[in-house]
């Protein structure tokens, strides 16, 4: 046994294991000294797993494939110390069989056999044994609650009756579809499956109009209820982060306004909300507690909920949505299911979605649909035996987005479905390179650019700078958003409007460019590529004076990203500003420098650097970070080696960023290909 703990003692050290994985095995240890290696070690595989997304520990994925496992998240440099770990992972498991370690796992008291049962117990067993017989997974408890939470809020509101007839849906929905463009209308039979059911999914890639349908599907639900001669319905509309929250209510406010409802139909347009808040504030976050405001002893007041960029949200956020709301709360998400899963634990919205491309409508709900909108779905996607939630889930289609650019499109889409080869990549951006050409146009939708850093190691100062492409890149990015800033920069006399109008202009110009990269850590990491950013930016003389001389962390023009929500500040994870200095300067004679934030109602607050607390500098962000955001031209980088972080979820999610032009940034062909072929996989009883 000591020989076990001095090896996960040394996976700490070589970090492979966090602290936390080890803490949580003594304890363990401490309740039950007698404990027996297998559970120590699944406890430490479990709580590390979590660490990395998964919900449990798939036990039979641990004896198949156990190099899968005790893989640093982002750290390149460390994966050879991994790969020996792994060695002595798969020496510790030698002789090991599935039955003999669920065995051992049952005959401690840590662990809860709950295989058969469906309904949580008030047990008290840190540990639950779930899954079945051939597979079975290991959860900490809290999550395996969570998992349950989901399965019955989700059943339950399945099992909701529509309160509508046929006859009112079509009617309205005939109206609200007037301007058919595709066959079937994915759109309009998205809307009819979630007034059918009080839990529903519309899934889709970017510009699919998920957007666009949710405002028709609030207008169709608000029109059948006025009509009926009730009062409005509660709708709530949220997020997971606070940028998602932003552009969903820029972007519906758009939408509302372009309903073509016609005169009899106008009053509805008037109630749909177009605010949009985070899940955390939907929720009523407390300080320093997991525990939210509204929980199942105070459900929040609202007939239906939607939840846009569903993908980003965890396991646990999830559970405790559903446990805020009463029964009879409708719940509707909307998201990307290909886009990369939640930072914590849980990919959700993927598991939930596991049978969308095939559809599997049964012949009961094409039959209802052709009624209640006249479309008729593909044969293909029907199926005897299809579950009650894929009755209720509908992928839309056809992407509006790319109809300009559709270089991304057809990259995001190539990349998507998982058989891309780099030849066929470097195909796709061989192609559109050359028709920007022959349209002279200035800017290439897509671009590829192969930087050689193994020049690097040389010691010839007469090489060519390997990062130079990169710099160039950069410099081109960021240079129109610091041109606004130096040009159009207020006089002393400035007033707050003009210094807010400078503030607007020069957010409009910064979402214009984006570089992202796939790992936080390490020479292509955030830091790293924030430090070559900013030393690309200097070489430009105009800029150097703006840019500070690295005395101090704040200087004109750094673009700062919020990394924990500060309610006191009105300030919200994701959210971006930009370090400016006022024309005027203090009564000192200093310098006047303040963080510009958009406030969300199309103005600016204006922050002291000295109050921000959970900032980073933004030139690079990580892909993750960048889920709900939009840029018009991001660039990826990505590492020169094999890191399990790249995968073809975080390549398609970087492109699908772009609004108008990508460019993909590598060095190595052999980590591109691995990317390609790279999943995202998260161990989960959900789907
Ligand atoms: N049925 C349609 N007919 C014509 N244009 C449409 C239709 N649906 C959506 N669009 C247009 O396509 C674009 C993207 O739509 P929308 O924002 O609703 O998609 P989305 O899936 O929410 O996008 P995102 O990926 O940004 O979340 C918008 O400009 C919208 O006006």
């Amino acid at each position: 046994m000591n020989a076990l703990v001095t090896r996960l003692e040394d996976w700490v050290e070589k970090g492979a294991l966090r602290p936390l994985d080890l803490a949580l095995t003594r304890f363990i240890h401490e309740q039950e000294p007698q404990a027996s290696e297998a559970l120590l070690l699944a406890t430490a595989l479990l709580s590390e797993a979590n660490g990395h997304g998964h919900v449990c520990l798939d036990l039979q994925q641990v004896l198949a494939k156990p190099e899968k496992l005790l893989s640093p998240a982002d750290e390149p440099e460390e994966a050879s110390q991994t790969s020996s770990i792994g060695g002595q992972l798969k020496e510790q498991l030698k002789g090991w069989t599935l039955e003999s370690w669920v065995q051992a796992l049952l005959d401690s008291d840590a662990v809860a056999d709950e295989r058969a049962t469906d309904q949580p117990q008030a047990a008290s067993s840190p540990l639950v044994l779930a899954g079945s017989k051939e597979r079975p997974l290991l959860y900490l408890r809290r999550y395996w609650m969570y998992e349950r939470q989901i399965e019955q809020g989700i059943t339950q509101r399945l099992a909701l009756q529509t309160p509508w007839s046929t006859e009112k849906l079509r009617s309205l929905l005939d109206q609200l579809f007037s301007d058919k463009k595709q066959t079937p209308d994915w759109q309009k039979i998205a809307c009819a499956l979630a007034a059918r059911s009080g839990f529903a999914i519309i899934t889709g890639g970017p510009g699919t109009g998920k957007t666009t349908t949710v405002v028709r599907l609030l207008a169709l639900l608000q029109g059948l209820q006025l009509q009926a001669g009730k009062p409005p319905l509660s709708l709530r509309l949220a997020a997971p982060t606070g940028k998602a929250a932003a552009r969903l209510s820029e972007s519906l406010a758009g939408s509302v306004q372009r309903l073509d409802l016609g005169a009899d139909l106008a009053r509805i347009q008037e109630q749909i909300p177009t605010e949009v808040s985070t899940l955390h504030r939907l929720l009523g976050s407390q300080a320093r507690t997991r525990h939210f405001r509204h929980h199942a002893g105070n459900p929040l007041a609202a007939d239906l909920v939607v939840v846009d960029e569903a993908s980003m949200v965890d396991v646990e956020m999830l559970a405790k949505l559903l446990d805020a709301l009463a029964p009879t709360t409708r719940l509707i998400l909307l998201g990307d299911k290909d886009q990369l899963a939640s930072v914590e634990a849980g990919s959700v919205l993927g598991n939930l979605c596991l049978e969308a491309d095939q559809g599997n409508y049964t012949p009961a709900t094409a039959g209802w649909l052709e009624e209640a909108t006249g479309e008729q779905l593909p044969p293909t996607l029907l199926s005897e035996t299809g579950s009650a939630l894929a009755q209720a889930t509908t992928l839309l289609q056809h992407s509006y987005r790319f109809n300009d650019y559709p270089g991304i499109g057809a990259l995001a889409v190539s990349v998507n479905s998982g058989k891309a080869s780099v030849g066929e990549l470097k195909g796709i951006f061989n192609s559109y390179e050359r028709k920007a050409k022959e349209a002279a146009t200035k800017h290439n939708n897509l671009q590829l650019i192969k930087l050689d850093t193994s020049r690097q190691q040389q010691s010839d100062s007469k090489q060519a700078d390997p990062w130079a492409a990169l710099k160039s890149l950069v410099r081109d990015g960021y240079k129109g958003f610091l041109e606004t800033l130096i040009n159009k920069r207020p006089t002393g006399t400035a007033s707050r409007e003009e210094l807010d109008a400078w503030a607007l202009s020069i957010f409009s110009e910064h979402k214009k460019f984006q570089l992202l990269t796939a790992v936080r850590r390490g020479p292509w990491g955030v830091d790293a590529l924030n430090q070559l950013t900013l030393s690309a930016l200097k070489e430009v003389e105009k800029l150097k004076p703006l840019l500070g001389n690295g005395n101090s962390p704040w200087y004109s023009g750094r673009p700062v990203l919020v990394t924990r929500n500060d309610y006191s500040l009105k300030l919200m994870n994701g959210d971006i500003g930009i370090c400016l200095e006022w024309p005027t300067q203090d009564e000192t004679g200093r310098k006047v420098l303040r963080v510009a934030f958009p406030d969300g109602q199309g103005g600016v607050r204006w922050v002291l650097p000295s109050r921000l607390q959970g900032v980073e500098t933004v030139f690079a962000m990580t892909v993750h970070k960048s889920q709900g955001s939009e840029f018009t031209h991001t660039a990826l980088v990505l590492p020169d080696r094999h890191n399990p972080v790249l995968t073809k979820e975080l390549l398609y999610t970087g492109i699908t960023r772009s609004s108008q032009a990508f460019t993909l940034v590598y060095s190595d062909e052999g980590t591109l290909e691995t990317t390609l072929k790279g999943r995202v996989e998260r161990a989960s009883g959900l789907g």
